[in-house]
């Protein structure tokens, strides 16, 4: 009887969409569905994520904070070999307990792609359609050279701009729901990161014309895509995540399916200024743990459980995703996994309580609570300073000492274990054919 009631849970996260990249929030970038859908669901408005990819991804599939289990500091380097530990229990693998037969992963993965154990197949997935790495190329799939496009272990030979068949594929998985068991669909997309590529309706729409000049193409990413400048290149492709965030969408409402979906969407860092993102009025960028690298655009909608419309300032961040679906899921065997860094949000997204009082681990040695942000030293009030521009830990010793004991709580939950820095490798380093996973 749970199973019936379970909902169908999408979630769907951007890679690198900055503050000030989303309709909803003023930005001069068009999405109409995000838009849409920040007034049918709740806007979370205080959601945190770590400065970068990876980590992000990690504390998503575990519930936990990543350096725990050393994926922390940098992002999974094309070089390395490491995975999520086969100890820390997936989103996907819990999920399987409470009846989710079908669970797809559908996009950039970024979590291990060098040995068969930490592939999604081996994390609980039943399906995977997508990357391994960060920063492919949109249109023709490589990465170091090597095509990194995959339908489960094997390569694929789609053809297309990456947003648009990360979509067709979502949208063939829910149209194969029988509409009996509730579905997983983790869809990942790797836009709008770099490198700037975007199909040529999707330039004009920002102007674009031919015989524009365009930007010079970079390293080892090929010319096609490219607009006049990084900003209007950024926002063509951050409308076309839109349109395929809304084929998903429609896809749903068609099956007669979105009432009882769960839809979470939220970026998994800030967006990158120099790369065309843009987090205004918020302080910092993608990297830095000032709000604008980890206070992001993030909405969650369930139609059949949560009123529409309303805008949550209460905390809340990627590490209570996990806990979240699984009280939604009505599956919380405390056995089956460590115990979580997020909590259940679900009091909070039905309006029936408050969101506990407690502080949430940035990294880099910052710290964030309802009110306060404790950054290297620095206290900042987030009420009445929500941009960071006036440090008062002076006028207030005794909070500063307390989130600065917090923090450093925090610190000794890190892996003991030495994690390489990003380029530590890279000389030398030859890509499998097609990425190929032999281990
Ligand atoms: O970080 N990257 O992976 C990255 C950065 C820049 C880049 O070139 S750009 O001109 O398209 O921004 C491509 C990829």
């Amino acid at each position: 009887a749970a199973a019936e009631e379970a909902p169908n849970i999408v979630v769907i996260v951007a890679d690198d969409l900055g503050w000030n990249d989303v309709g909803y929030h003023g930005s001069p970038i068009r999405t109409p569905r995000l838009d849409a859908l920040a007034r049918e669901g709740v806007e979370l408005d205080r959601f945190y994520v770590c400065p970068i990819c990876t980590p992000t991804r990690a504390g998503l599939m575990t519930g936990r904070y990543p350096h725990r289990f050393g994926m922390r500091n940098t992002v999974m380097a094309p070089w390395r070999d490491y995975g999520i530990p086969a100890d820390e229990a997936c989103l996907p693998e819990l999920l399987a307990a409470a009846g989710y037969e079908r669970r797809a992963c559908v996009g950039k993965w970024h979590l291990g792609h060098a040995r068969r154990a930490h592939h999604p197949l081996s994390r609980g997935f039943t399906s995977f359609y997508g990357h391994y790495n960060g920063a492919i190329d949109y249109f023709t799939h490589l990465r170091e050279g090597e095509l990194d496009w995959h339908r489960g272990f094997e390569s694929s030979r789609d053809e297309g701009y990456t947003t648009t068949l990360l979509a067709d594929e979502a949208v063939r998985f829910i149209e194969a729901s029988d509409g009996a068991a509730p579905f997983l669909l983790y869809l990942p997309f790797n836009a709008p990161h770099a490198p700037l590529q975007a199909e040529p309706d999707a330039l004009e729409a920002y102007g674009f014309e031919e015989g524009q000049k365009r930007l010079p193409h970079r390293g080892e990413y090929g010319r096609r895509g490219r607009g006049a400048t990084k900003r209007a290149t950024f926002s063509a492709m951050v409308t076309a995540l839109d349109t395929a965030i809304g084929r998903v969408l429609d896809s749903l409402e068609e099956r007669g399916l979105a009432d009882n979906t769960l839809v979470w969407v939220f970026s998994d860092n800030g967006g990158e200024v120099q790369l065309g993102g843009n987090n205004k009025p918020l302080r910092g960028a993608k990297h830095t743990v000032w709000e604008g690298g980890v206070r992001v655009p993030a909405i969650v909608r369930w139609p059949a459980k949560f009123e529409g419309g309303r805008r949550s300032t209460e905390l809340a961040a990627y590490v209570d995703v996990l806990p979240t679906l699984l009280a939604a899921a009505k599956t919380d065997d405390s056995t089956s996994h460590q115990p979580f860094d997020g909590v259940d949000l679900l009091p909070m997204l039905t309006g029936q309580a408050a969101a506990p009082d407690r502080t949430i681990y940035l990294g880099q040695n910052a710290i964030v609570s309802q009110e306060w942000k404790l950054k290297d030293g620095k206290l900042f009030d987030l009420t009445d300073d929500p941009n960071e521009t006036t440090n008062i830990a002076d006028e207030h010793p005794k909070v500063a000492a307390e989130l600065c004991e917090a923090l450093k709580r925090y610190e000794a939950l890190a892996s003991k274990e030495r994690m390489p820095g990003y380029a530590e490798g890279r000389e030398g380093f030859v890509a499998p054919k097609d990425w190929a996973i032999e281990r």
